[in-house]
């Protein structure tokens, strides 16, 4: 299978921005004079260095980096610096210039902002963003339990809107998962983490690498020769969508019982030969319908993130 010859030989060959692409090609902005906890847009061209930042704490450790709250001395402007050390192997470097160069690109209200990138003279290398204060949206389903149907309408409108920008641009994400959406005490939701995302150069470009994580890959990911040696990867973002909503709404990954920790070989399984996981009893048909349209097995059966935001679900009345 493929996934097999894919395992042996993992490909992370995400390509190097090109060398004039590594170095950021905008200062770092001044934060906003607000003091407020959320950093907002600021339009500010001045430039600040990472002596201007006071680490505060750390709000967690990814792939090789570590992210860390932050003030500006000046402005006492909170932000999030994500940090990959200069030691860091080139696989974390490569996917954190990558996430660099996505965000330099995105625009979005449900994306996280960028407010400019560092490089230290010791090759530590730097992302200044947003800071989202509630975290992320697995660390609010182990803090707080599970989301209404009415909280996941909101949670969904806000990725698809990120999304379907995101496709928009030809950018395929590649890692939509609860611990990738990032929330604010404002309930806004913005996709995070895009170091395994990429960015299609053609319309039809092939989309075969194995990345991201595995418990989330829809079928044609596992076995891309089954769909022609390429998978539609804007389609799999839609079913890694799918499968966050359900674990939201239910508090465990959908494809296991609650408590079962998952092995690889077990949940490929399921993912490529079971049917697509539905909804417990008690579900609204609307959500359900919704999630059927994201669990497509077949890819292009499934919706796609515009079509999607019209969906019946997402217009219900907030507080039903
Ligand atoms: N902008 C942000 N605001 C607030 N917290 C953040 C922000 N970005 C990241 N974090 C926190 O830092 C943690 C680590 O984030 P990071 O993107 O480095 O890695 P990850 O997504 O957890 O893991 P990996 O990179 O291995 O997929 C997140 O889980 C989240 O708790």
């Amino acid at each position: 299978m493929a996934l097999v010859r894919e395992r042996r030989q993992l490909n992370l060959s995400l390509p190097l921005p090109e060398p004039t692409e590594r170095r950021p090609r905008f200062p770092l902005p001044l934060p906003p004079t607000s003091t407020s906890a959320t950093a907002s847009t600021t339009t500010s061209t001045s430039a600040i260095s990472s002596s201007d930042l006071e680490k505060l704490q750390v709000l967690g450790h990814g792939n090789g980096g570590t992210v860390y709250k932050v003030r500006h001395k000046r402005t006492s402007a909170i932000y999030a610096l994500k940090v990959v050390h200069g030691d860091s192997d080139s696989t974390t470097r490569r996917q954190v210039l990558r996430e660099m160069e996505i965000l330099r690109r995105t625009d979005s209200a449900n994306i996280v902002q960028c407010h400019g990138c560092l490089e230290k003279p010791s090759g530590d290398i730097a992302i200044v963003m947003e800071y989202m204060d509630l975290g992320t949206l697995d660390s609010l389903l182990k803090s707080s339990g599970t989301f209404s149907e009415a909280k996941l309408a909101l949670v969904a409108r806000q990725v698809l809107n990120g999304l379907s920008y995101l496709h928009a641009h030809k950018i395929i994400h590649r890692d939509i998962k609860p611990s990738n959406l990032l929330v604010n005490k404002n309930m806004e939701v913005k996709i995070a983490d895009f170091g395994v995302s990429k960015i299609m150069c053609r319309t039809l470009d092939a989309c075969t690498s194995y990345v991201g994580t595995c418990a989330y890959m829809s079928p044609e990911r596992f076995d891309p020769d089954t769909y022609g040696g390429n998978y539609n990867g804007y389609a799999s973002d839609i079913w890694s969508l799918g499968l966050t909503l359900m674990e939201l709404y239910m508090g465990h990954f959908p494809f296991l019982p609650a408590g079962q920790r998952p092995d690889w070989a077990t949940l490929m399984c399921a993912i490529c030969f079971g049917e697509p996981p539905s909804l417990p009893d008690g579900a609204s048909n609307e959500f359900r319908s919704f999630v059927e349209c994201c669990l497509q097995k077949e890819s292009s059966k499934r919706w796609t993130a515009e079509k999607l935001l019209s969906h019946p679900f997402l217009s219900r009345d907030p507080e039903t």
